[in-house]
């Protein structure tokens, strides 16, 4: 596994979803990233996610709905599998979640930010957090924060 390219100009969504919420962020998540013509937006199950994924993306987005209080046993597993070996590789990379909830989503996030604390990967937009169904105002704020995310990637702010 190579180090990161500097012309690496990927957006990668990592999303899990079982009745379909998180999928619908993520989907406008990548909807927004991809009006931004110079970087390439690739949107995964976190069950097909490998090590070389992490490394060679520039911005990560990570959209989990929260079971149980924390988040996503896909999410958490996709973490197993890959921090020991791509940690080195992660550290200043860009982040920003999305959590789908019931009721509250304060418990994936933060077991989500813990975790990319860990990875050293930096905070660069506020998360979205959403309870109950899908609304077209969130889809929007999701388009935003991938545009926004892809339009800081391409002018190299990110
Ligand atoms: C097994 C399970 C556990 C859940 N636990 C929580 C929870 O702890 N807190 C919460 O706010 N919502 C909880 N929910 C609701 C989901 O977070 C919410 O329905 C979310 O939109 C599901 O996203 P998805 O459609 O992408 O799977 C739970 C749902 C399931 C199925």
């Amino acid at each position: 596994m190579s180090a990161m390219e500097p012309s690496d100009k990927t957006l990668l969504i990592v999303y899990h979803s079982q009745s379909g919420n998180t999928d619908r962020l993520s989907r406008a998540v990548e909807r927004g990233g991809s009006r931004e013509n110079a970087v390439t937006v690739k949107r995964l199950q976190a069950a097909s996610v490998g090590k070389n994924d992490l490394v060679h993306c520039r911005t990560l987005v990570i959209c989990s709905p929260e079971y149980f209080g924390y988040m996503a046993g896909a999410i958490k597993d996709l973490f197993d599998r890959t921090y020991e070996d791509v940690r080195p590789m992660m550290a200043g990379k860009a982040y920003a979640i999305v959590i789908a909830a019931g009721n509250d989503g304060r418990g994936a996030l933060q077991s989500i930010e813990r975790i990319l604390a860990g990875f050293k990967l930096k905070k660069v937009q506020d998360p979205v957090i959403h309870c109950g169904p899908v609304t077209p105002e969130v889809i929007s704020r999701c388009e935003e924060l991938g545009q926004t995310l892809a339009a800081g990637m391409e002018f190299g702010i990110y």
